[in-house]
């Protein structure tokens, strides 16, 4: 062959097989070419060293004669004859004659369906074996070695496709898997965030539900305030799942828990390199949250250098990744919550004015537990009844002096407090009943929150912190699986009130 003419077909075999990402189809049209343009064999075929070395299988059915012998699936290496020499040898292979190999253990078979000589290639790709090609004839062509020459130069190519081809169904297949993953797992956050696993019996509550009713749908800001532990970010996922925008993504972000300098690149995502630390590319939140909804925990916490960044965004739509120009559309709801004082952050210099009107178009504040007393018989009947199910055992029988007596409570960590302290009533107490003396006993501990003193909520919280810190053996991950808290939370909630944790010295 004219070293023009092989180029020419190097080339053309490239430009059909470069975008056939179907091995079928690529195979098909593979054999075609070869059969028509290069050697006119009786059986053609490729096969894929398996990830451990030990077996091959076909890349796809081979062509031609048929060899029932030969195991169409997996092979063990030391039955593929042909293939176990090139490629263990890294080299190719002419027979001339197979009958002086029939002592190979595949080749008795083709000897016996009138094969008489083949060529095999192997298929190497950064120097390492992928797999081999084989072509077999009845009877030798004449320029048999010529044809082995141009297949060890198309190798390096077709080895090169055909790995192109692996990582793209792996890509597929693992794409395939994390689509079906996300719905199974948006389809159990829609069913958690349900309006009626929201419980509430009060009128206060009942109005901010037909609020939230009316302005779901209405693609604009809502700023939710509240005490912790009230159902801020309970209320903003119902929002979202009600909304034109519930097939996308909720996406939270906790302010406190993010440090000041990595904030940034959380929201807007970076390029690899793009500063000390930033080995691989990220997307930010701010894009995983496109079509969907984009929520602010505790926004007062926000820096102060990015609330105006934020800012830029809410009004251009647009992003950049940090490290990177391209500029990035994004389409997002925001809803924000925070349990501290934006007005008084604005005098105090701490929180932007123009980003406190932006976010807060629509603005939602839920009524701490002890201003709405009458929520918490069909909270205490429901958090039991879930968290028996979850703990795996009967659900205590509340009486209702007992029911009357955490009514008295003042809640200061309001429905997450509840939850908590239900769910140590459902360990002590499973399936029986309880009266306002196991409550009592089980408050005795806690007489210090019991009065409804002159405390602040700032101390309430501080005392119901330290309680469940010392408790706990000041173990923060346990004490914050108590609370129902991120740890990051609790660390920035300890380092906010200055509690002082022994072992840590
Ligand atoms: N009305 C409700 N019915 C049932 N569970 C509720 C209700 N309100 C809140 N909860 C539960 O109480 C816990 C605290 O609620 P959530 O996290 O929404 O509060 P938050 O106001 O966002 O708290 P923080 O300000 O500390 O982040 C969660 O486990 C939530 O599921």
């Amino acid at each position: 062959m004219e070293i023009e003419s092989k180029n020419k077909l190097l080339l053309e075999l490239n430009n059909a097989l470069i975008s056939k990402y179907d091995p079928k189809v690529f195979s098909n049209t593979l054999a075609e070419i070869i059969k028509t343009k290069v050697a006119h064999y009786d059986r053609f075929s490729i096969t894929i060293l398996d990830p451990e070395d030990t077996c091959v299988n076909y890349f796809n059915s081979p062509y031609g004669i048929e060899i029932p012998e030969i195991d169409q699936n997996k092979r063990n290496l030391m039955q593929a004859s042909l293939s176990q020499y090139v490629i263990k040898n890294k080299r190719p292979l002419i027979i001339y004659d197979l009958l002086k190999y029939s002592n190979w253990p595949s080749v008795p078979p083709m000897i016996k369906k009138g094969l008489k000589s083949a060529i095999s290639i192997p298929l190497i790709h950064r120097e390492a074996p992928l797999g081999s090609m084989h072509i077999y004839f009845k009877n030798a062509p004449s320029n048999i070695d010529e044809i082995s020459n141009f297949l060890v130069v198309f190798s390096k190519q077709l080895a090169l496709l055909i790995d192109n081809i692996i990582i793209h169904a792996k890509d597929q297949e693992k794409i395939d898997f994390l689509s079906k993953q996300n719905i199974y797992l948006q389809n159990k956050e829609q069913q958690m965030y349900k309006m009626n696993k929201f419980y509430f019996t009060s009128k206060k509550m009942r109005d901010i539900l037909n609020f939230v009713n009316k302005i779901a749908i209405l693609d604009v800001p809502v700023l939710i305030t509240g005490e912790t532990g009230t159902g801020k970010d309970f209320l903003a996922r119902i929002i979202h799942y009600d909304s034109l925008r519930k097939n996308g993504m909720f996406v939270k972000i906790s302010c406190p828990a993010i440090p000041q300098n990595l904030f940034e690149s959380e929201l807007f995502g970076h390029n690899k390199g793009a500063f000390t630390n930033a080995t691989s590319q990220k997307v930010g939140q701010i894009e995983l949250a496109n079509n969907g909804t984009l929520f602010f925990d505790e926004i007062g916490d926000m820096p102060f250098t990015l609330q105006s960044k934020l800012l830029e965004v809410l009004q251009e739509k647009i992003i950049h990744r940090i490290g990177d120009n391209r500029t990035i559309r994004v389409n997002f709801r925001l809803i924000s919550a925070t349990n501290s004082d934006l007005e008084e952050k604005i005098r105090r210099n701490e929180f932007r004015s123009d980003l406190y009107y932006r976010i807060n178009v629509f603005n939602i504040n839920i009524p701490p537990l002890r201003e709405r007393i009458e929520d918490i018989p069909i909270l205490v009947d429901n958090i039991s009844l879930e968290y028996s199910k979850i703990f795996n055992c009967k659900p205590p029988k509340f009486t209702e002096s007992a029911i009357k007596l955490l009514q008295e409570y003042n809640w200061p960590g309001n429905i997450r407090e509840l939850e908590s302290f239900i769910s140590k009533v459902i360990v002590i107490h499973s399936g029986n009943k309880v009266s306002s003396n196991e409550i009592k006993s089980l408050f005795s501990n806690n007489d210090k929150f019991f009065e409804k003193g002159n405390i602040t909520l700032k101390e309430l919280e501080k005392n119901y912190l330290l309680d469940i810190l010392q408790k706990n053996n000041y173990n923060i991950s346990k004490s914050a699986k108590i609370l129902n808290i991120p740890r990051t939370t609790l660390q920035y909630k300890i380092n906010k009130h200055k509690i002082f944790l022994p072992n840590q010295n």
